[in-house]
């Protein structure tokens, strides 16, 4: 199963220029959270963070009762073993082939023998799709067969807690969805904590159950996926309908002449596009963290956008009737 990571006022910077400030965000455990954020905004910096490669100026990062950033080198070791990272280009060795590449934590961290390091290369090539690659270098594989190489390799310690930097990045749209179908799925499977930094506004909308926005320094909002993308709040609403009223702009924010320009040509703002369903595993059976539909709007009395939830079992998301 999953473990919870609780971050509390967690403040990162470079040379005195800060990065982030004060962020807080608790990832439930089990639970598949999104991170997003216009580009240079720290995401790649929070995830390092996160996994104790980079020290944060102030604040906790609670994982099982431990503060990571308080901790001596030899605990940090230990706790990182509850992690799997998948980075951006999967990280292999390239003179390695596939098998040897997602064997190579075996090898290093434990003890197993050359039999059952066989077994455990195996199933995670398996759960990922790629039995029958083993003997090919990374050179000779599709990027997007490399990043599931570098998930396999991710998952063979059994992390509780896997780490996604842009796992789509550089995929084509079809390769982005059986992507995030896999992780729907390996979800489901391993019940580990999940967060994933993204700039596919798709992926955003439809496999989390949470999303959280950094914007300008700071974390924007982060909560249930239905709470985000049912927000009016200006810099959410424009992000995650990747929409250039609003603001944001070009260089990361519009200037108050820009706003004030906006507001005076009364530019309206498109309707809230609807919810659409979050992704189901592909064996039809629910992960152990998924909601029903619409749940955090009607226990929280918002009426999503018109046409959301469409596709539940050939029906139209309804309140209930406290709601009508
Ligand atoms: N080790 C480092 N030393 C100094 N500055 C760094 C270091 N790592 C990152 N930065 C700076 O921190 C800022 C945030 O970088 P980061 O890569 O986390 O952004 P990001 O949100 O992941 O961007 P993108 O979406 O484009 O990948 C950038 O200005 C970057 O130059």
């Amino acid at each position: 199963m999953g473990v919870e990571v609780r971050v509390e006022g967690l403040t990162k910077s470079f040379g005195g220029q800060p990065v982030w400030s004060d962020v807080s965000l608790t990832l439930p455990a089990g639970e598949i959270s999104v991170l997003l954020g216009p580009s240079g905004t720290g995401k790649s910096v929070f995830l390092k963070t996160l996994v104790g490669l980079l020290k944060p100026d102030r604040g906790a990062i609670w994982i099982e009762g431990q503060d990571l950033p308080r901790l001596s080198e030899r605990a940090l070791y230990e706790v990182r073993k509850l992690f799997g990272v998948l980075f951006q280009d999967g990280a292999l060795f390239g003179s390695m082939n596939i098998y040897d590449n997602v064997a190579f934590p075996l090898r290093e961290h434990t003890r197993k023998s050359e039999s059952e390091v066989r077994a455990v290369v195996h199933e995670k090539l398996e759960m990922v799709g790629l039995l029958g690659a083993e003997r090919k270098l990374p050179g000779e594989i599709s990027g997007g067969m490399r990043k599931r190489a570098g998930l396999a390799r991710a998952l063979v310690l059994d992390p509780r807690i896997i780490l996604f930097d842009e796992p789509d990045s550089g995929l084509d749209p079809v390769r982005t969805a059986y992507l995030n179908q896999l992780i729907i799925d390996l979800n489901q499977q391993t019940g580990a904590t999940f967060l994933i930094v993204t700039h596919d506004i798709n992926t955003a909308r439809t496999v989390p159950d949470n999303i959280g926005l950094i914007y300008h320094g700071h974390l924007a909002m982060f909560g249930p996926r239905e709470m985000l993308l049912s927000s009016t709040e200006p810099v959410v609403r424009q992000f995650l309908n990747a929409q250039r009223i609003g603001p944001i702009g070009m260089a990361e924010e519009k200037d108050s002449d820009e706003l004030r320009a906006e507001a005076e040509a009364g530019v309206e703002l498109p309707p809230l596009p609807p919810i659409p369903l979050q992704l189901a595993p592909s064996d039809g059976r629910p992960r152990a963290a998924e909601q029903p539909p619409g749940r955090w709007c009607e226990e929280h009395g918002v009426t999503p956008p018109a046409g959301s939830f469409r596709g539940v079992q050939g029906s139209v998301w309804q309140p209930t009737e406290a709601l009508r």
